[in-house]
């Protein structure tokens, strides 16, 4: 294959210019605010590795807008196309369109927010309100809840992006096989208290439930557990002491009283570390997780998140489960770090993996909770390393369940994970169960935007060293493209990047570079745009484009421009997988 290196301008500017071996000429950049002439042309660097022209393309008269989670999308089915002469018939949500008009683009919210959904949330208006709020992802945690629940929340997601234009994704959790309580026969919570004794059994029980009786998913669990034991609900949120063994009865002292959940989470320690017995042969996914995998796959879930992922190979194994059981749906497949095997094997399952969950509940029940926050901030780093998104979950906003304003401490959190850079937070009770899911979730959306904006202004970005990640030679030239474009952006202070890309990985390899503006990421797939609101900085669109960068360029900015989401003057620059180039222009 030959690989040749040009720079042209568009024809339709100027005559087609090459240039062969010289660098795109950079003007002089006296102030941050530099502002190239609004006419001045388009440059553009051009990077061939193959024959990149688009047979599926559509015709360029076609165009679609969508939007992104900062607000909205289309509010024409899927598959329907405007005809872009008529501006006016495209459909963009209420939500972004005003983010954009009121405060420019620049100010956009770059984390990516994810609610957990739950009896508080399960209404359409209440997941309508939540979308408005700022919501990209829908979690839905099959640890609670029927399928019929589930499906019905999905149905409701699915009718609010089509209604409504949003492109908000969904994620499937799944239960996975770790040791936790029963239901609680149907009640929310039991409160323990200090110095009671509680009977923990792997026997099913009648209901109602005897008193302060525990039911136990892992058959094994009276055999592994020792008298002496602790044993930690929800990693430590109750504590009781084992005191004696009655055959499948285990009975419990309680020594640290606190509210029981249904399906709380158990592990059980022995002087001082966690006890992996033979539970820790458990398999990472269980039969019902296979069921509910089976569920997400027809139900079209765009994200699989895997609990307590162990290694690899699980990854791997269900990667192709599923890519022989839905040829055409692309799931991606999100592993939660959770366990001491998880990090351990962190790399090559990050590396396996469409993107990682610091699921901080879980993992702060098996290694100590002062070794968290470090955990959090190598594996947030790591992924971005590696290209992967990755979602800071857990306890972010916990007191919020209970109470309409955080915790110093909490609001000191999610500054943290928003300093990191991490893709997206995670709401869990806060907003599935709490009093006030819409203002968790407003408390997310501020505390990102300040936090983002404040380290711009600092300019206290450490410039991360990104290693190579593509194998073939034409991912190492879109990784070129999109490490120079994001520099590019910054060095110019242009208020947009746009890029045109077919699957996202060009839109990906953007937001991978943090850069300090905006990414307006064009895709021609619905599923494509839904999977992209998940990663930092990118407002997804869904747009029919052509291998014509021009005309598509044109189309974007008078269709952005008839909305006012963009003006005459706005510098952006242009990156495309199709073209594998670089623009460089003001909006017309
Ligand atoms: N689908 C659901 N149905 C009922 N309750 C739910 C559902 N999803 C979540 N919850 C409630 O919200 C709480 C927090 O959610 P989450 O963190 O996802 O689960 P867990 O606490 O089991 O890890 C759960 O403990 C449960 O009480
Ligand atoms: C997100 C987590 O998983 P789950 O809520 O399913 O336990 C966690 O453990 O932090
Ligand atoms: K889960
Ligand atoms: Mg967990």
């Amino acid at each position: 294959m030959s690989q040749s290196l040009h720079f042209f301008t568009p024809t339709t500017r100027s005559p087609n210019l090459t240039f062969p071996k010289q660098p795109l000429t950079k003007p002089p950049l006296p102030a941050s605010n530099f502002r190239l002439p609004v006419n001045f042309a388009p440059k553009s660097i051009s990077v061939r590795a193959s024959a990149s022209s688009d047979p599926n393309s559509a015709p360029s008269s076609q165009v679609l807008v969508s939007s992104n989670g900062t607000g909205g999308g289309v509010l024409a089915p899927e598959y329907t196309s405007l005809a872009v002469a008529d501006v006016s018939s495209i459909e963009v949500d209420a939500v972004t369109e005003a983010e954009l008009k009121e405060n420019g683009f620049r100010s956009t919210r770059r984390t990516k927010l994810v609610c957990t959904i739950g009896p508080a949330t399960c209404s359409f208006e209440q997941l309508q309100a939540l979308a408005v709020g700022g919501m990209n992802m829908a979690r839905i945690n099959m640890c609670h809840g029927t399928r019929e629940w589930h499906k019905s929340v999905i149905e409701r997601v699915r009718r609010l992006n089509e209604e409504k234009g949003f492109a908000v994704a969904i994620m499937m959790d799944t239960e996975g096989s770790e040791i936790h309580m029963g239901d609680l026969g149907g009640a929310s919570s039991a409160k323990a208290e200090d110095g009671e004794i509680w009977t923990f059994s792997v026997r099913a029980f009648d209901s109602p439930r005897p008193e302060r009786t525990i039911n136990v998913n892992y058959d094994g669990f009276a055999e592994d557990v020792q008298v002496g034991d602790e044993l930690l609900v929800d990693g430590g949120m109750v504590r009781f002491e084992v005191i004696e063994k009655i055959g499948p009865d285990v009975k419990c002292r309680c020594t640290d009283p606190g509210l029981l959940l249904p399906r709380a989470n158990l592990t059980f320690w022995r002087d001082g570390s966690l006890v992996r017995e033979r539970n820790a042969m458990l398999p990472t996914i269980s039969s019902k997780d296979w069921i509910d995998i089976d569920f997400g796959i027809s139900e079209g879930v765009d994200f699989i998140a895997i609990s307590f992922v162990k290694s690899a190979e699980v990854i791997n194994h269900l990667k192709s489960y599923i890519a022989a059981r839905s040829r055409d749906t692309d799931i991606a497949l999100i592993a939660k770090i959770e366990s001491v095997d998880s990090l351990k094997n962190l790399e090559e399952i990050i590396q396996a993996s469409d993107g990682a969950m610091v699921a901080r509940g879980d993992l702060g029940a098996q290694i100590p909770l002062e070794q968290v926050p470090s955990a959090q901030q190598k594996i947030v780093q790591l992924c971005r390393q590696l290209n992967k998104p990755v979602i800071v979950a857990s306890q972010l906003l916990e007191s919020m369940i209970e109470y309409p304003t955080p915790t110093r401490a909490e609001v000191a959190d999610v500054s943290e994970a928003v300093r990191q850079r991490a893709d997206a937070l995670m709401l869990s009770g806060e907003s599935a169960m709490g009093q006030y899911p819409e203002k968790a979730l407003a408390v997310l959306r501020s505390v990102s935007v300040r936090i983002e904006k404040w380290w711009r202004e600092e300019k206290r970005h450490q410039a991360m060293e990104l290693p190579a990640v593509g194998s073939a030679f034409s991912d190492c030239i879109s990784e070129e493209i999109c490490n120079s474009a994001a520099k590019m952006a910054n060095n110019l202070a242009v208020d947009a990047l746009f890029v045109y890309t077919k699957n996202g990985h060009m839109a990906s390899l953007l937001s991978r570079c943090r850069p300090d503006c905006p990414i307006f990421a064009f895709t021609t797939s619905a599923s494509v745009r839904r999977r992209l609101n998940l990663q930092w900085g990118l407002i997804p669109f869904r747009l029919s484009f052509s291998d014509d960068m021009e005309s598509n360029l044109n189309k974007t900015f008078s269709l952005l421009k008839a909305r006012g989401m963009i003006k005459s003057g706005d510098l952006v620059i242009a990156v495309s997988d199709m073209l594998q180039s670089i623009q460089v222009m003001n909006v017309p």
